[in-house]
């Protein structure tokens, strides 16, 4: 469903250096997958991410959706960021509406959409509120509503979980394998947590870095739907072994990397 072929990215560094973010990246992800992606900071995961998104454009390759080149953003494609990306001024209500509004949904569709989302993510009665009343975990949900509100078929979501706190992270990760298990969502998530990348995934992409390549893919085979009893799936051996594995992975990477320079 999404092919990403030959993507390739530099940036120009603060000292006029030429920082390569992304070489030659191929990946395909399929329809309906949860794909997460793990790697050493720095690695070009959020640029890969936003040029899926749209919001940035490649150096060379391209990649489809569908078939269709990406050439900016456009509502097959939601972004969920780390720092949540909320209008301040706005309620939870139009902030979740916001999308809506500008694709030019009337105002009664909207909110009822808004409404039953907002409901899903279980912030029912806190529609009027604005983002500086709630906490970081209230504030994420308000992030996912409001990437769902436009109906995407793929969710882009950069680390949406970094900022919120253990216990919250959980109840999210949670919600959030129950919301895709319900929809044909494909999901490309990025994470830093090793646990986190396996429990959500059907393939974990790890990343190494600079420039950004994709080192290798690690399949999943945990039982789905995994929403219901994820302290169970945590206890089980395949678990821990994926887990150990990509461990002894990123610290090869990390090893290579600083034997390299
Ligand atoms: N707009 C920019 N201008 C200059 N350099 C940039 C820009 N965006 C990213 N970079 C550089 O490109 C490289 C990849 O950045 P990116 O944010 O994609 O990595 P990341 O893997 O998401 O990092 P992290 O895990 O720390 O969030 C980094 O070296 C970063 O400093």
């Amino acid at each position: 469903m999404i092919e990403i072929r030959g993507l390739s990215k530099s940036f120009v560094g603060q000292d006029g250096g030429r920082v390569r973010a992304l070489r030659e990246v191929d990946l395909d992800v399929a329809e309906n997958e949860f794909l997460t992606v793990l790697g050493p900071s720095g690695c070009g995961k959020t640029t890969l991410l936003k040029i899926v998104a749209g919001l940035v454009p490649a150096d060379s390759g391209e990649v489809r959706v569908d078939g269709v080149p990406v050439l900016g953003p456009g509502p097959d494609r939601s972004m969920v960021f780390q720092n949540f990306a909320l209008l301040p001024w706005a309620t939870v209500l139009d902030n979740v509406a916001f999308g809506l509004e500008m694709r030019g949904v009337g105002r009664t569709e909207r909110e009822e959409r808004a409404r039953s989302l907002i409901a899903t993510v279980g912030l029912a009665g806190f529609e009027t509120k604005r983002p500086a009343e709630l906490s970081g975990g209230m504030q994420q949900r308000v992030g996912i509503a409001r990437a769902l509100a436009v109906q995407p078929r793929v969710l882009l979501m950069d680390e949406p979980f970094g900022a919120v706190d253990e216990q919250t992270r959980r109840l999210l990760q949670e919600e959030l394998l129950s919301i895709w298990e319900e929809s044909r969502l494909t999901v490309v998530f990025i994470t830093h947590s090793m646990e986190e990348a396996v429990l959500l995934g059907d393939r974990v992409v790890l990343m190494s870095a600079r420039p950004g390549q994709i080192a290798e893919i690690v399949p999943v085979p945990l039982e789905r739907p995994r929403s219901s009893d994820v302290g169970a799936l945590e206890r089980s051996g395949e678990y821990v072994e994926i887990t150990a594995y990509l461990w002894d992975r990123l610290r090869d990477m990390h090893h290579e990397h600083r034997a390299a320079r």
